[in-house]
């Protein structure tokens, strides 16, 4: 069975005071992990506090980023080997924000991934699609090549405990959602090329994801798709009250 995963994403926002004030009033109204599993991912300045405020069981904390390499001569970078160290478990990996503005390429997002999975950690993989791709039925093929690509040499035993998410670059930050069905159809399309690269049982195992404009209103019906897994939201996840009411969606 497949654990539900309410993720939130909050992007380059929050100062250290205010991340700590959101989790130390959202960690005990969480459910236990073995229902939902919740999660915040955040800039990685805000992480260690984050997870020092964060003192039960219920909330991931999580990075947006991580460079491919443990450590050497790469100033500004953040070390995956450190935020294995510091605890966490998930890495956001291939956001459409980070291949459209610091040109992350599927090689790239391909060394990231093996970087998360070396470390131990689990990756969040990300592919988009653009409205004109949508238009033209070509996002198929773009969110097939994404995932291929971002897969290359993993091995089916840590394929099994990936995360990956569906976020149509039109509906991101956009207060347009995909609607329940178009998302689904994403996420099908991501669940079958898992199991064209490795197996079925594998992709029953795998957890989908969809993200762009997920808000208290659109999130249960989203949640409803019997191939999304969970959400991954930006704006939404940025205020204690909402993130809570993600959570508390209703099937
Ligand atoms: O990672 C999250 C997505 O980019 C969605 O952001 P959004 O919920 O603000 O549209």
């Amino acid at each position: 069975m497949r654990i539900p995963l309410i993720a939130g994403n909050w992007k380059m926002n929050k100062t250290v005071t205010e991340a700590v004030d959101f989790i130390t009033q959202v960690t005990d109204k969480l459910p236990a992990p073995n229902e939902i599993e919740t999660a915040i991912a955040a800039p990685a300045i805000l992480l260690k506090s984050m997870m020092d405020a964060n003192t039960g069981d219920r909330l991931q904390i999580a990075a947006e980023n991580c460079y491919y390499e443990n450590e050497g001569a790469y100033t500004g970078e953040t070390s995956p080997m450190a935020l294995k160290d510091m605890g966490l478990h998930y890495v956001i990996i291939g956001h459409s924000e980070r291949r459209r503005y610091f040109n992350e390429t599927d090689d790239i997002i391909n060394r990231k991934v093996h970087a998360v999975f070396d470390n131990k950690m689990i990756p969040i993989l990300c592919c988009d699609e653009t409205m004109g791709r949508r238009e033209s039925g070509e996002d198929i093929h773009w969110v097939v090549s994404q995932v291929t690509a971002a897969l290359k040499g993993v091995s089916p035993e840590e394929a099994e405990h990936l995360i990956i998410a569906y976020e149509p670059s039109w509906a991101i930050g956009s207060g347009k959602s995909a609607s329940a069905d178009q998302a689904e159809d994403g996420c099908y399309l991501i669940r079958q090329t898992v199991a064209d690269i490795y197996s079925d049982e594998i992709a029953n195992q795998v957890r989908v994801l969809y993200g762009g404009s997920v808000n208290p209103e659109n999130v249960s019906g989203i949640m409803n798709k019997d191939n999304i897994d969970g959400v991954l939201a930006g704006g939404a996840s940025l205020d204690e009250k909402t993130f809570l009411q993600l959570v508390q969606y209703k099937k």
